[in-house]
């Protein structure tokens, strides 16, 4: 492995070279017509935002030389001569610049290079696609089926490319790298190495190991004791990987099974990973990169000391400040100053909370209609792992209980957008046949699930919230993966420009199916339609369900007439109606019949209206939910149906690492990732055109495993820890957890409800609201805990030596030590947010708001978890939850409506 530095001087400026070439990701100018003029005063403000950020990327195309640095120049010659390299460099150094180039040299040359990165809006920075998107694969965190992922189509473009490009490396998981690695060179020796695979396969069925670490593993050993050692990395694929270690790591895969579901062992835990670097991988150690380290900075180009300070806060340098670290951060702490042209400092919040709040006060600004978008949320188990072994043993089969479940239901007429996993579950909960211990276990998973689903997924983890609300002119951006080619990624910002109502869509969509069919007609071919009449003509029923499929006829045949012989479309903008229309045209027959069915599922919610956004990219699109869903293995599905738009006039920091913004503002407060603050504050270009808020030098964390890799990169070796040894790390964590939970369990066995004396099982925290995920609790195993007043109280976090009595637990004060009267609360409902000290909460403790909590219920008051139309009061202590301030305040301005949760939608 070599590594190249860089002998250009830091301080010489870069030649300037004419702009021969626009910029590959292309700003688009605003010009006078672009201006929303019918908005009133913040309207020039609304819309000029959009253009310093416009496609993730705030280059002024100006500034585009033609010609690189020395160094970039290096790293083009040497993806020219075939190296595998590993391009990186401090942020700004003109990585992403110097990777178009590449691209473009291997286009130029007529050679098939594939520009990819792990994130949609990082793809389209370098013009690409998304790693999963290329590879068209589905690994979702288990890698299960290796297998299916060789698509026909997969292998001949693997074995046709000539070279593969990784951008943003950095936030690619090691072991990914690892299975694309085995799976490339897999299919470029395809026929070597396909008959050992399938024995690998049918030898995986018998054990419970997974086939992709199997297969893993017989890539590095058995492959090459079998004479295929000399199969080169990639299969002999030329690799080129872009990007800094020291930004944004890998996203942890969490350990989603430590769920008391039936059925679901310790060994399922295993497949619970934590996150590791792309050079933990073996394929980073056997792809043999030249290294090119860039070093001239090319975004913050003024001599002002920021680059030189940013390049320490990379390093984890700033504990012991020096006077030029002090005068830097004292300029970047200065407020900006207010410009005469409306335009305003791109925000950056280290959490989606702070963002949220900062956008409903930008949204509150506009004096526009506003439009609710409440989400439909869906939990289901996994039938195949929690239901099919109590059916197997009772000799029943799922299809007959649930054909006869559809059956009622369409008899009632009942209209539910639901999957046939919940039509199932409901079919086996209602039937007679199945025994009552079954049904109570599955209502027991069914709870756990919905549990962690509510406490987790959607209140934390759902990248989409759970209540949006637009207005005409709202900043937004996508969190969807619509179109790359259009430049539609999770990041894509936006002006919402109006709302269309969602039957009216559907009714255009019908009428161009039916000027589909038509043509199809017209050309001999039988159409959906006729299908559909061939076999309502036909007597025999059970033919007709067969050949339709089950799924199909449920979803199709529980709608209302959607149908109606015209819509009245004149209060839509005629200009946004026409294109609209075109959009339609664009879909194909396939597309055109999915994008009707998903519509009819969403009429039958809560989507009435949608909203119309125009893109930076310059395609304007009607945006309708999506689902957003995260599998729980072996025990169920979370989804989220939702429009995938969030106000956009502040964003995350993990949202703009690979942005350069021209005017920005960075709050640093809660950053809790290695690198978090240093992307964030590395976006800036000079100390006069950005402000830096809460900045605290111990807060600036970096990576002890990248420092290490970066240190031996410039000693010339190589890294030898792999994700194996993190693994390893992270399953012991997980059987120390184990055991630490039955050493709580049997320390705490003898304990009972002081309300109900029922006895009381200890749990973990899952939820992470006030930093307490991973407390244990003890709780009564009866009643709903604490807002009832049974048991809940937290423990210390290792068993005490000795049997512990009550005074060992924490105690809560008795009630009757305030001046209040008895009943004073009588009827009134609280809601708390953030900890308590003086009542004995600190550091992130729930002891005080327990306190409180006893104090509001012995007055006669109730205390709800959130906010609602009914709560009367918020009680705000420290630190509070910034969701639950936004929603009161959001109430306070006389939002008072419920969310109903749909019959099958087991949400709240
Ligand atoms: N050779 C060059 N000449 C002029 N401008 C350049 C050159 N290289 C890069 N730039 C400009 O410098 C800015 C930062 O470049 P780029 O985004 O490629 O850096 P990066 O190393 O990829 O940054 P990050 O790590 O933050 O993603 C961009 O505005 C880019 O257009």
């Amino acid at each position: 492995m070599s590594r190249l530095v860089s002998s250009w001087p830091k301080d010489v400026a870069s030649p300037a070279y004419p702009n021969k070439r626009q910029c590959l990701s292309g700003s688009r100018s605003t010009s006078p017509d672009d201006t929303i003029r019918d908005q009133g005063g913040s309207s020039l403000r609304h819309d000029l935002y959009m253009a310093p950020t416009m496609g993730g990327q705030a280059t002024a195309t100006s500034e585009i030389e033609e010609v690189g640095d020395e160094m970039q120049q290096e790293a083009i010659r040497l993806a020219k001569i075939g190296e595998n390299l590993f391009l990186t460099g401090k942020a700004g150094t003109g990585k992403s610049w110097a990777t178009k180039r590449i691209v473009e040299d291997f286009c130029d040359r007529n050679n098939l290079i594939y520009a990819t990165a792990p994130t949609g809006i990082a793809a389209i920075n370098v013009d690409g696609t998304t790693i999963h998107s290329w590879g068209k694969f589905n690994l979702g965190q288990y890698y299960e089926d290796f297998m299916s992922m060789m698509s026909r189509e997969t292998r001949h473009k693997i074995r046709t490319m000539d070279a593969l490009l990784i951008d943003e490396i950095s936030m690619l998981d090691g072991h990914l790298l690892d299975v694309l690695e085995c799976m490339v060179t897999i299919i470029r020796c395809y026929d070597e190495v396909i008959q050992r695979v399938r024995k690998i396969q049918d030898e995986s069925r018998s054990g419970n190991t997974l086939v992709s670490d199997l297969m893993l593993e017989m890539r590095w050993n058995s492959l090459s004791e079998n004479g295929l050692g000399d199969v080169k990395a990639w299969g002999g694929l030329q690799i080129v990987v872009v990007g800094d270690f020291f930004q944004l790591p890998p996203v942890p895969a969490g350990q989603d099974t430590l769920l008391g579901i039936s059925n679901v062992t310790e060994l399922d835990l295993k497949v619970g990973r934590q996150g590791c670097y792309a050079f933990e991988s073996r394929a980073w150690m056997n792809s043999n990169f030249q290294t090119v380290e860039l070093t001239e900075v090319h975004r913050q180009a003024a001599d002002d000391g920021l680059f030189e300070f940013l390049n320490d806060m990379r390093e984890g340098c700033i504990n012991d400040l020096t006077l030029k670290h002090q005068a830097v951060i004292q300029s970047i702490q200065c407020p900006l100053p207010k410009r005469d042209d409306g335009i305003i400092p791109t925000e950056l919040h280290s959490k989606n909370a702070i963002v949220n709040l900062k956008n409903k006060e930008e949204l509150d600004r506009i004096r526009h209609q506003s439009y609710h978008f409440p989400s439909l949320d869906e939990v289901v188990l996994d039938f195949h792992h929690c239901i099919t072994p109590f059916l197997d043993k009772h000799n029943l089969k799922l299809d007959d209980l649930v054909s006869d479940h559809v059956r009622m239901l369409e008899l009632l007429e009942v209209r539910n957008y639901t999957s046939v996993s919940c039509m199932a579950y409901d079919a086996v909960m209602s039937s007679d046949a199945i025994p009552k211990y079954v049904k109570n276990i599955l209502q027991n998973d069914m709870e756990e699930l919905k549990q962690h689903c509510n406490d987790n997924y959607f209140a934390n983890e759902c990248r989409v919230a759970d209540q949006i609300e637009l207005k005409k002119h709202a900043q937004v951006m996508l969190l969807w993966n619509l179109d790359l080619n259009r430049k539609l990624a999770n990041g894509s910002r936006g002006i919402v420009k109006a709302f269309f109502p969602t039957e009216g869509y559907l009714y255009l969509l019908k009428e161009h199916m039916k000027c589909e069919d038509k043509k199809s007609a017209d050309h001999g071919y039988e159409t959906d339609d006729m299908l559909n009449e061939r076999e309502s003509n036909s007597d025999d029923h059970a033919t007709k369900e067969h050949h339709r499929g089950k799924h199909q006829t449920y979803s199709n045949n529980t709608q209302p007439n959607r149908n109606p012989a015209t819509y009245d479309f004149s209060s839509v903008d005629q200009q946004i109606f026409v294109e609209i229309q075109e959009e339609i045209k664009r879909l194909s027959y396939d597309g055109l019949k999915k994008e009707i069915q998903e519509m009819e599922k969403i009429i039958s919610s809560k989507f009435t209206s949608l909203p119309y956004v125009e893109f930076c990219s310059g395609t304007s699109l009607l945006i309708r939910p999506q689902s957003f869903s995260k599998t729980f293995r072996k025990c169920g599905v979370a989804t989220r149906w939702q429009i995938p738009l969030t106000l956009a006039w502040a964003i995350t920091i993990h949202k703009s690492q690979g942005m350069t913004i021209d005017l920005l503002y960075v709050d640093l407060s809660h950053c809790f990732a290695q690198g978090q603050a240093y992307v964030a504050c590395s976006r800036g270009r000079s100390l006069d055109s950005m402000q830096v808020v809460k900045f605290k030098p111990t807060e600036v964390k970096t990576s002890k495993k990248v420092s290490e890799f970066y240190d031996l990169l410039g000693k010339g070796k190589p890294y030898t820890r792999t994700w194996a040894d993190t693994i390893e790390e992270f399953d012991r964590g997980i059987r120390e957890q184990l055991h630490k939970k039955l050493d709580m369990e049997s320390t705490y066995r003898n304990y009972s409800c002081d309300l109900c004396g029922r006895p009381c099982v200890v749990r973990q925290i899952q939820s992470n609201r006030n930093n307490n995920r991973g407390k244990w609790f003890l709780s009564c195993a009866g009643g709903n805990g604490r807002s009832r007043g049974h048991t809940w109280k937290l423990l210390p976090s290792s068993p005490p030596s000795e049997e512990p009595t009550k005074d060992m637990l924490c105690q809560i004060p008795k009630p009757g030590v305030t001046g209040l009267k008895e009943g004073a609360f009588k009827c009134k409902r609280f809601v708390l947010t953030g900890v308590f000290p003086s009542l004995g909460g600190g550091e992130g403790l729930t002891l005080g708001k327990d306190k409180l909590k006893e104090l509001i219920t012995s007055f006669g008051g109730a205390v709800t978890s959130s906010i609602s139309g009914m709560t009367n009061f918020v009680v705000v202590g420290n630190d509070p939850g910034a969701k639950k301030l936004a929603e009161a305040e959001k109430r306070r301005s006389a939002y008072n409506r419920f969310a109903i949760p749909d019959k099958h939608a087991y949400y709240g």
